[in-house]
């Protein structure tokens, strides 16, 4: 081989060796990025005059990624909660057969309530001793005599002494409460709430119990720490309220980018972004029912968490386009009532097509009756909730939050109850559960978007009735083939979002059920 051409050869093979290695060097640098971005924090704590500490994403994080799972620190009973095991938190009944406590009287569910054996989980021996002392003044009034309040007043009691019982017992868990906030100097100037604390908690504890180990000082703070940072879980009735180490520094936003759940065993909390989040992005969870008006939500946030959120969807008279507040002016019955300024609680709330206004007064007072209305008609009581919707399909607009609340129970009864399931129901009938869910789930598209447990339940509900109208239709003559088609393909998206959704809550919850039921029954479709 000529000299030259050797050399030409044996330069390409070294350009070709050293594009080569560049390659395998640029490829390991992506590789080590990538292992990198898997192993660093998704998030970090910041800070800032607003939210005080909150959590801010380090990285993009995709939706579905789990971002916290821990224990808590500390569980008990709610604070207006019907009677529950100490152990487990699930509902006992106060009669003379009810099992309770050989060491201090306390209503449970059983000798073998699993609770028994979680130390700090659940009913103590610390805790049992404190209460066996007291037996006339907790657990001897815990009788069917007992009025619903004064079952409330003890029951709220639980936590308090749980917390300030781990003072001594462990004392670290108890110093990372006490580094909570409580907004204690801002509860103090609310005289109503002070007062509510220090009858209930402070004096029953230190005068009436005689635990006057327990400092006033501290008690009030315990009280301020649980309002503003506590959790309320739950699952298969069992209903509880826990701190968290971490998940407690969550801002707060009413249409929020993550969505928690908790495992039914161990309590443990499972927080997962529930649709993209930017790198930068504040990470937040709702703290009020988001299913709420923006005057009730609000008002209800600074009750217990003494802030007025001021989040985009407060700020927007019509709720990110969900429309959820509005309501149909009584004086030309085709404008819109709609908050001026949603910001200002006492602002005028005023139709858009003519010179009608109502008090922020005034629409309090008539929200307040139809969601006593509401509340007074069984969830499962179906035509009393049609009922419902039909007296006030006049006064609110449909996407109203209180129309949406009976439409959301409609969804969930039709075809799930005696005498309503779907081989029971009229065509009618099956088409009115399939526009309540596309009416609900439009909504929820926009305020509690991704992957959210009530999007998943609620897709789950409407895939349903459009299969079996989709069926109907073909046996009758009365759907044409690609019409058929086209439904049926709807139904497959909607099993696919829904079991992806609800796999994600925990084994055993009914959510994860209803999510192996929506990838069962795609199997049994053949995809
Ligand atoms: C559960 S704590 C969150 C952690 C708290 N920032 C801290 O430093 O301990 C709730 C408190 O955080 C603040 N906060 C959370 N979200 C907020 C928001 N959207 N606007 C204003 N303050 C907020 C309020 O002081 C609220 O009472």
């Amino acid at each position: 081989m000529p000299a030259k051409k050797h050399r030409r050869q044996h330069k390409q093979h070294a350009q070709a060796q050293a594009q080569a290695q560049a390659k395998a060097r640029v490829q390991a640098k992506e590789t080590e990025l990538e292992s990198e971005q898997d192993l660093a924090p998704a998030f970090r704590v910041a800070h800032s005059e607003l939210f005080g500490r909150y959590l801010v994403a380090n990285r993009q994080l995709a939706a579905g990624e789990l971002l916290i799972t821990e224990q808590p620190l500390a569980i008990g009973p709610c604070v207006s909660c019907e009677p529950v095991c100490l152990g487990c938190y699930r509902p006992v009944q106060l009669t003379a057969q009810q099992y309770r406590c050989a060491g201090c009287g306390w209503p449970l569910c059983g000798a073998s309530c699993r609770g028994m054996q979680q130390r700090r989980l659940g009913h103590t021996e610390e805790e049992c001793e404190i209460y066996g002392q007291r037996r006339g003044l907790a657990a001897e009034l815990l009788t069917t005599h007992a009025t619903p309040d004064q079952v409330r007043d003890l029951y709220e009691l639980v936590l308090i002494v749980r917390i300030a019982l781990l003072r001594h017992l462990t004392p670290d868990l108890y110093a990372q409460i006490r580094r909570m906030e409580s907004h204690t100097a801002a509860r103090r100037e609310n005289a109503t709430l002070w007062q509510h604390y220090e009858q209930k908690v402070v004096r029953r504890l230190r005068d009436d119990w005689q635990l006057q180990q327990l400092e006033a000082a501290e008690l009030h703070e315990i009280c301020g720490i649980l309002d503003v940072n506590c959790f309320e879980i739950g699952q298969h009735g069992a209903k509880a309220r826990t701190l968290y180490p971490s998940a407690f520094l969550l801002a707060h936003d009413c249409s929020p980018n993550t969505a928690h759940t908790d495992d039914p065993l161990s309590y443990a909390i499972l927080l997962r972004t529930s649709r993209a989040v930017r790198e930068q992005e504040t990470l937040t969870l709702s703290y009020a029912y988001t299913l709420q008006g923006t005057l009730k939500r609000r008002s209800f946030i600074q009750g217990g968490k003494l802030f007025w959120c001021r989040c985009r969807r407060c700020a927007d008279p019509r709720e990110l386009g969900s429309d959820c507040s509005a309501l149909v002016c009584r004086s030309c019955q085709l404008g819109s009532i709609r908050a001026i300024d949603p910001l200002d609680q006492s602002a005028d709330w005023a139709c858009d097509r003519c010179a009608h206004r109502l008090s922020a007064v005034q629409l309090e007072r008539l929200l307040d009756r139809i969601n006593d209305d509401l509340e007074s008609i069984d969830v499962h009581d179906i035509p009393a909730l049609e009922n419902f919707l039909a007296r006030y399909r006049e006064v609110l607009r449909p996407n109203h939050y209180l129309l949406l609340s009976a439409k959301y129970s409609l969804c969930q009864t039709y075809g799930r109850i005696e005498g309503y399931l779907l081989p029971e129901l009229s065509p009618q009938d099956i088409a009115r559960k399939e526009r309540y869910c596309r009416e609900f789930l439009a909504v929820i598209d926009l305020l509690e978007p991704g992957l959210t447990r009530l999007r998943g339940v609620i897709m789950y509900e409407l895939h349903a009735p459009i299969m079996v109208l989709a069926q109907l239709g073909m046996q009758t003559g009365q759907m044409s083939r690609q019409e058929f088609q086209k439904r049926i393909n709807e139904v497959v998206k909607l099993l696919t979002e829904s079991a992806h959704i609800l796999q994600l809550e925990p084994a055993g919850s009914s959510e994860h059920e209803m999510g192996r039921a929506a990838a069962d029954a795609l199997i049994k479709m053949g995809c």
